[in-house]
Parts: structure tokens; C-alpha cells; sequence
């Protein structure tokens, strides 16, 4: 695990989009595995910024995002769908055929996990996964737990989580109490993974994940049983390892 930690968010934003153009220019068919939530939006306008500086295409990559929420509309404002639209796929020129990112809205919602670990299995091997953090050591939606679910899954979204994303509607209550997400045995399976987390209130879960006990109590800490892990931390998520 090669854990790098920065002094200003620019200089993290930079060098996250940096991994991924680099990987577009040597393989323009890359498979980026996506993410959502505060923290990798800065890393997004650096991309967009390359993009337009023409740096960079998506033209021959394809996305696969983590997770998306159930029962919201596409069109809802906080839905995963619409987040990824506005913050990155709407700037650049990636296939819009190309963009996947669960259906929360499928009338069977365990047949729309099993289509989407197949899409996953017959893409091929994602080149690389970004990931974020939550505040109890999840990554996608995946939970914290006594087991974790190896594949997509539907998962019932702990209080806390919702509360923490919360500012992205208009009302707490808002927010659903399911999400389908890739399992962690979906995401270890990337070829690389870059996990980003900036802020002081994240530094207690990237002690634990990255230096602590590997246990399903802390989805991220599984990620210490991957090959290629890249970690990209500000100064204040990175201020209790040791
Ligand atoms: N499903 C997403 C995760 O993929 C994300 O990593 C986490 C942290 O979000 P943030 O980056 O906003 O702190 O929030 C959500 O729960």
C-alpha cells in the first residue's frame, strides 16, 4: 500500500486526476471504477480541466460506478446518477453507453444486482477503482457487519450514514434507507484501487482501515489485502497514522 498525503487539497485533486490520465494515456480503454460523495469532486474538475486542456480523452473508457441509491429517479438531484452527470460525464466526451451505475429504480432489485455483477464480469477487469470513505469504514455502501456480501447487493443504510449524507437533500428524512451496491469482493477485484479521504473527522477510520485490524467492522481495512492500493490523504486524514 503506497499512502500519500498532501498539504493542500489542489495538490491532492492534481495529483489524483494525474493517476487517472496517466492510466488513459497508456490504455484509452481503461475501466474506471467511479465514485461518488464530497470527496473525489475535486478530483473530477481536475480531470474535466484536463480534458478540455486536451490532455486527456474518455472517449474509449468506460465507468462503472460503486453504488446508487434506491427509489430515487435518475433525475433526482442527489441521485448517483445525476451526480455523476454534473460533476463529471456531462463535461467530458465518455460514451454515455458507456457509463453504468446501478438502477435503484428496477421493479426487481435482485435481479438488477445479479445484472450488474455480470456486467461487471463480462467488462472485464476494472483497471481502476476510486474510492471514498465513510465515517465507520465503509466504501461503496457496503457497511459495516459481522459478514460482508461478496457481490452487488441491495444493503440497508446505517443511520449514521444517512445523517452524513444528508446535506445532499433537501431534508434528512429524504434520504432512502437502501442503496445497491458492489460488494468488496466486487471491488478487490480492480486491478488498482485509489482511495481518497481528506478531513480531520475521517482521520480515526483511516488509522483504523489502513493500520488496524483487518475486519468486516471496518469494510476499508479489507483493502489492506490488495495488491495495488494507492492511498491519496490530506494533512488532517492523515494526522494519526503512525
Ligand atoms: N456511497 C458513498 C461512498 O462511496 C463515499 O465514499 C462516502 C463518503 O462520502 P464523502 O466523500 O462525501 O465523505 O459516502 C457515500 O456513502
Amino acid at each position: 500500500m503506497n499512502i500519500l498525503t498532501f498539504q493542500t487539497q489542489d495538490a491532492l485533486n492534481q495529483a489524483g486526476a494525474g493517476i487517472i490520465t496517466a492510466l488513459l494515456q497508456t490504455n484509452p480503454n481503461a475501466r474506471l471504477g467511479l465514485a461518488t460523495g464530497g470527496t473525489p469532486v475535486g478530483i473530477y474538475e481536475e480531470l474535466v480541466r484536463a480534458y478540455q486542456a486536451g490532455t486527456v480523452s474518455f472517449q474509449n473508457a468506460s465507468s462503472f460506478n460503486l453504488d446508487e441509491y434506491i427509489g430515487l429517479e435518475r433525475t433526482h438531484e442527489a441521485s448517483y446518477y445525476t451526480f455523476m452527470q454534473q460533476h463529471l460525464f456531462s463535461q467530458i466526451d465518455i460514451a454515455p453507453e458507456r457509463c453504468h451505475i446501478p438502477n435503484g429504480k428496477a421493479d426487481d432489485l435482485d435481479a438488477e444486482c445479479l445484472r450488474y455483477e455480470k456486467l461487471l464480469e463480462d467488462s472485464g477487469q476494472i483497471d481502476l477503482q476510486l474510492l471514498g470513505i465513510g465515517h465507520n469504514g465503509h466504501i461503496g455502501f457496503n457497511e459495516p457487519d459481522g459478514t460482508l456480501t461478496r457481490g452487488t447487493h441491495v444493503v440497508q443504510l446505517r443511520e449514521q450514514t444517512r445523517e452524513a449524507n444528508a446535506r445532499f437533500f433537501d431534508t434528512p428524512d429524504q434520504v432512502p434507507t437502501q442503496a445497491i451496491t458492489m460488494g468488496v469482493g466486487t471491488i478487490l477485484k480492480a486491478k488498482m484501487i485509489l482511495l481518497v479521504v481528506r478531513g480531520r473527522d475521517k482521520a480515526e477510520i483511516v488509522k483504523q482501515a489502513l493500520q488496524g485490524p483487518i475486519t468486516t467492522e471496518c469494510p476499508a481495512s479489507l483493502l489492506q489485502t490488495h495488491p495495488h492500493v494507492v492511498v491519496l490523504l490530506d494533512q488532517e486524514a492523515g494526522s494519526l497514522l503512525v
